[in-house]
């Protein structure tokens, strides 16, 4: 599905280069659900992140669904961003000023999906995730376990074959948590999508079916489970 060959990503520090990422190269293919560790500053999000085409890697090829990504312009990039990849952040990143139903709405009025297939697609999500009656409050209203199913209903809702979650379960109790780590086994094993998760958690990596420390902006170990 994806390969990264010889990625690179540093700043210019004055006269030296202080590598965040540092001449990495992994390939994933469909269906692995991958769990990404490593210490603080290792260039995990950095990863996800390039790995999402949010971010750019300074040096190095890039393909995705064989389209050489480090070729493409913005706008190709983005165009398969949207088709291909849904993201989920730690801290939710919903729109406060719209309810749970407009949120989750919102990545298919980006598609221009047209108004009643639209609505058939959140009703499914909000039957699916159970959140139907919470469809007319605000985030603010909502617990973060709750709030983190709606961003991640909001990420499927475009049904991406690509899953990206940065600490997805940072900010949850323990039970949330566990709640979002069986979601995603479920949409991985039964539908498929393949997942790449940032985690601290020991516990959630071992959901996965690899697990890739990062040290220094390198793979310092890749274990299958
Ligand atoms: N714009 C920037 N300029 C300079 N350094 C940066 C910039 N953005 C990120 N970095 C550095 O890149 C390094 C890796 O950051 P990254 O967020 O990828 O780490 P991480 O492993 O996800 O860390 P954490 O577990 O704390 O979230 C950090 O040392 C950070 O300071």
């Amino acid at each position: 599905m994806l390969s990264l060959q010889h990625i690179s990503k540093y700043y210019q520090n004055g006269p030296n280069k202080a590598y965040v990422i540092n001449d990495l190269s992994l390939d994933i293919e469909e269906g692995e659900f991958v769990s990404i560790m490593g210490p603080s500053g290792s260039g995990k999000s950095t990863l996800l992140n390039i790995i999402g085409m949010l971010d750019a890697p300074t040096d190095g090829y890039h393909y995705f669904i064989d389209q050489p990504v480090h070729q493409l312009k913005e706008k190709q990039r983005s165009a398969l961003y949207k088709q291909y990849i849904g993201f989920v952040f730690q801290a939710y990143h919903l729109i406060d000023e719209l309810t749970v139903y407009e949120n989750i709405e919102t990545p298919l009025i980006y598609q221009d999906i047209k108004g009643s297939e639209r609505k058939a697609l959140v009703a499914d999500m909000l039957d699916r995730f159970g959140i139907v009656g919470k469809k007319d409050l605000f985030p603010s209203q909502l617990s973060g376990g709750q709030q983190q199913l709606v961003g991640v209903a909001r990420a499927l809702i475009s049904k991406p074959k690509l899953l990206l979650a940065d600490e997805p379960t940072g900010n949850l109790n323990s039970k949330q948590g566990e709640e979002i780590m069986e979601l995603f086994r479920k949409l991985n094993k039964e539908d498929g999508v393949t997942i790449v998760q940032v985690t601290h958690s020991e516990k959630n990596a071992q959901y996965g079916s690899r697990i890739i420390n990062l040290l220094d902006g390198r793979i310092e170990s890749s274990i299958t489970l």
